[in-house]
């Protein structure tokens, strides 16, 4: 894969393992999304993004008690929504900060990725986790301050990540044909969106998953991704 110029990598179980997603943060999140609602109502960006969760509920005149039990249910069912990660990276920042935690990190991630970028690579995110969370995923993280590798994030304000026009729409902004582009990501409807759009594609299967073959190439961790 000589020809590869940028590596675009997803985070929950590629990166990351998605226990600390599903058993930190979404929890973390949960409990502190009422009061963050109640402690923000003069903040006109948290106040957009309770709009934009009403408006794509179909529930715009609804109380705040209604909007924010909906936005639990959604986090409980791991929902996708924009507006839900913009809240959710608004609240989880409080809990970074605070020392509450720092993200969790493969073993090997860190010291892949600085050698990938040393070799003049640039790396890219691509999470439903909303840009600020994915800057804060990876400046808190357990192997240190992670962002200075990266060149750029993209969220699903880009589109979605089973959407071919998504992964398009990022190769038009890094400024490289698909074809020079290697998407890392767990899920193989990403990865078949990211081929579909021209990218090459590896899938990330963590032990202590089996491999099993998906129709991409795949590998245990990023010491094992051929470049
Ligand atoms: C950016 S950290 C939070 C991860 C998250 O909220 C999520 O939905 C994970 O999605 P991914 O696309 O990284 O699998
Ligand atoms: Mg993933």
């Amino acid at each position: 894969m000589s020809d590869i110029r940028a590596i675009l990598t997803d985070i929950e179980g590629t990166t990351s393992s998605i226990d600390f997603v599903k058993d930190v943060l979404f929890p973390y999140a949960r409990q502190h999304l009422p009061a963050f609602v109640e402690t923000h109502t003069d903040d006109p960006e948290v106040q957009h993004w309770l709009h934009e969760a009403a408006k794509e509920a179909g529930i715009v005149e609804a109380g705040r008690g209604e909007i924010i039990d909906m936005l639990i249910r959604w986090i409980d069912e791991d929902r996708k929504s924009t507006a839900l990660k913009a809240l959710q990276g608004m609240i989880w920042r409080e809990g970074y900060e605070s020392g509450a935690y720092v993200s969790h990190m493969y073993p090997e991630v860190a010291a892949r990725l600085k050698t990938w970028h040393d070799r003049g690579l640039k790396l890219y995110v691509y999470s439903s986790g909303s840009v600020p969370a994915q800057k804060l995923l990876f400046g808190y993280s357990e192997s240190g301050d992670l962002t200075p590798l990266f060149s750029g994030y993209f969220d699903t304000q880009t589109g979605h990540k089973r959407e071919v026009d998504s992964y398009r729409r990022i190769a038009e902004a890094v400024g490289l044909p698909p074809g020079q582009i290697l998407f890392l990501s767990d899920i193989r409807e990403e990865l078949d969106a990211a081929r579909e759009a021209g990218m090459r594609t590896t899938q990330l299967i963590r032990p202590p998953q089996a491999m099993s073959d998906n129709g991409h190439p795949s590998v245990a961790d990023f010491d094992a991704i051929a470049l």
